[in-house]
């Protein structure tokens, strides 16, 4: 069979996706996941005051193991915030209780067996699918696993997610749904117990959205995983496969069940359904409150206590001594049972050691390099085309006792540019990194340390190119003396102040805001949004204006640091 048939029969088969081929990874646990009494609340400001503002309202649910659950509602009922709180990502301003399975949910236990996949695509963009697979493999499995058995896992997976055909593709070029394949591929390697994605749907066509919720449903169903997701507004085929829908409107729950009792459920609270509607819809608009804030008052009441027993139905599932009373259907809270949970405990998975993961990212970070050859190619030219220019407006001040004011100009000058090429190579790329390094190391994949050795041990040796490009050309055309020690503290001086304002560039793009803007502006298009870190890139197009402003905004000060750059 070509590759163009096999491609074919793979993007259209989406139902037979199979995920037999996962269970060579180590086997985790099932996971039911419940949680008690869930508040989030943010601060916000009314007249400079702090003022807290509660986005979820004391909720209650239960997400069981292989279960597919969409969490559904408003735009800003609190989908995303719920999903954060119970993934761990959003930690201060949550109160309330999170079990696994009868016991508390421990954060680390947590990263251990539960993944979370945004709603955007962060991944590596120039590195082919199967790239992106083994060095995944290789930080996340332990060092016990051979090279080949990582290998073959790797295409066991890209073969269970239809992504074997388009192994060698680079993940840019990749379709959105082939991309979110990757992504929830990617976190699969660790076989987690609990996979939570935020609206995986968005952005994708209809045939799309089915291939993805048929592979989160055989996930789910084959593997024994609880499956978490938000979703918008499904269509009434995609809403039916989901196991359950949990349903939020402003922060409080008005529904949980299988989606087939939605209609018969508000039905029996004088919510009906008119005929005919997509019953996705039909919830979407019970929760904005077309039918009445009261009738939401009683569905919250309603759904508290539903939603109780079913939780505490989940935390004694795995109770045989239970059983019994939950086939009854009347389950009694055992309070001294509550007293004495204690932090979920499973085995962790042995992470690679420093040098291991540092190797692994060094060697992602030289493909990537690599394969952005222009980038660094520019970088390098544009110090030697400088350097040509500033060394003959200053040609032959080096040897002229005369001109010494003008050659002290130009190692001023020098210093200046090497120490703003060196801040600008890397505060504006950084932030554009900082998404994809939280996804993978909140996934566990690595820790800091040697992210920061990995991309270190490329940009060090690259920036030094790019001083050398500038400082040899410019040393002998000035005329300065061919003494091999001047040359060194001539050379050692600009590497060493390059090198310091490139970490201040780190350092300022790590941890600031950061906006790059055309003046005069025009129409606006942002590239980069990162609302925690009030983190944004803009450009905002003129006619034929090719000069930008960067201004740095460190939280609650807005700071002019550099005004010209040109692109
Ligand atoms: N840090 C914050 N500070 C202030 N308000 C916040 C913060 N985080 C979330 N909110 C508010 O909480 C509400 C819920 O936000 P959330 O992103 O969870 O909504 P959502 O249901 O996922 O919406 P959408 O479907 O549009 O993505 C929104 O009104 C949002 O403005």
């Amino acid at each position: 069979m070509s590759n163009r048939d096999k491609c074919y029969q793979t993007e259209n088969n989406s139902e037979n996706i199979r995920t037999t081929g996962l269970q060579l990874l180590p086997k985790k646990p099932e996971v039911h996941l419940s949680f008690e009494s869930l508040t989030y609340t943010v601060n916000t400001y009314r007249k400079l005051k702090k003022v807290k503002k509660k986005i979820l309202h004391g909720i209650d649910g239960s997400f069981r193991s292989g279960q597919l659950t969409a969490i559904m509602g408003p735009s800003g009922c609190g989908k995303s915030t719920l999903l954060n709180v119970l993934a761990g990502y959003s930690i201060s301003g949550s109160s309330g209780q999170v079990y696994l399975n009868e016991s508390l949910r421990d954060e680390k236990q947590m990263a251990n067996i539960s993944c979370y996949i945004q709603q955007d695509d962060y991944v590596r963009d120039l590195l082919t699918v199967r790239e992106s697979m083994t060095v995944a493999a290789h930080l996340k499995l332990p060092t016990t696993v051979s090279a080949i058995s990582k290998a073959s896992q790797v295409e066991d997976l890209l073969d269970a997610i239809g992504l074997s055909v388009h192994g060698d593709t680079i993940t840019k070029r990749l379709s959105g749904g082939q991309k979110k394949r990757l992504s929830i591929a990617l976190e699969l390697i660790t076989n987690p117990s609990i996979l939570f994605l935020d609206e995986p749907t968005t952005g994708l066509d209809s045939q799309s959205c089915r291939n993805l919720v048929s592979l989160m449903m055989n996930l789910a169903h084959n593997e024994s995983r609880t499956m978490v997701c938000t979703l918008h507004q499904p269509s009434a085929l995609l809403f039916e496969k989901f196991d359950q829908v949990y349903v939020l409107s402003s922060g409080r729950c008005i529904y949980q069940g299988p989606p087939k009792l939605v209609i018969p459920y508000f039905a029996e609270n004088s919510v009906i359904c008119p005929p005919y509607h997509n019953p996705a819809d039909f919830l979407i608009e019970v929760a904005i409150g077309e039918y009445g804030t009261g009738v939401l008052v009683e569905l919250f009441d309603i759904t508290k206590l539903t939603n109780i027993n079913d939780r505490n139905k989940c935390l004694t599932i795995s109770n045989e001594d239970n059983e019994a009373q939950l086939d009854n259907g009347e389950y009694q809270k055992n309070n001294n049972t509550d007293n004495k949970r204690l932090p979920y405990k499973t085995e962790l998975l042995n992470k690679p050691p420093f040098y291991i993961q540092t190797y692994h990212l060094y060697w992602r970070n030289v493909i990537m390099y690599k394969r952005n050859k222009t980038n660094a190619m520019l970088r390098i030219t544009v110090h030697f085309a400088v350097a040509l220019l500033v060394s003959y407006i200053y040609r032959g001040v080096g040897n002229d006792a005369a001109r010494v004011l003008d050659n002290m100009k130009f190692v001023y000058g020098t210093n200046l540019f090497l120490a703003y090429t060196g801040l600008m190579a890397v505060i504006v790329s950084f932030p554009l990194e900082y998404m994809v390094l939280k996804r993978e190391h909140f996934n566990g994949w690595y820790t800091l340390f040697p992210y920061m050795v990995s991309v270190l041990l490329v940009e060090i040796p690259l920036q030094l190119s790019c001083c050398l490009a500038y400082i040899i050309p410019a040393y002998m055309i000035t005329d300065q003396p061919l003494e091999i020690i001047r040359f060194g503290y001539f050379a050692v001086f600009l590497v060493a102040t390059s090198l310091t304002s490139q970490s201040a560039g780190f350092l300022c793009g790590a941890t600031m805001p950061l906006k790059v803007c055309f003046p005069d502006s025009g129409v606006s298009s942002t590239i980069y949004l990162h609302d925690d870190r009030k983190l944004t890139v803009e450009i905002v197009r003129t006619s034929n204006f090719n000069i930008t402003t960067i201004v740095l905004k460190p939280f609650l000060f807005r700071v002019k640091l550099v005004t010209v750059y040109i692109v």
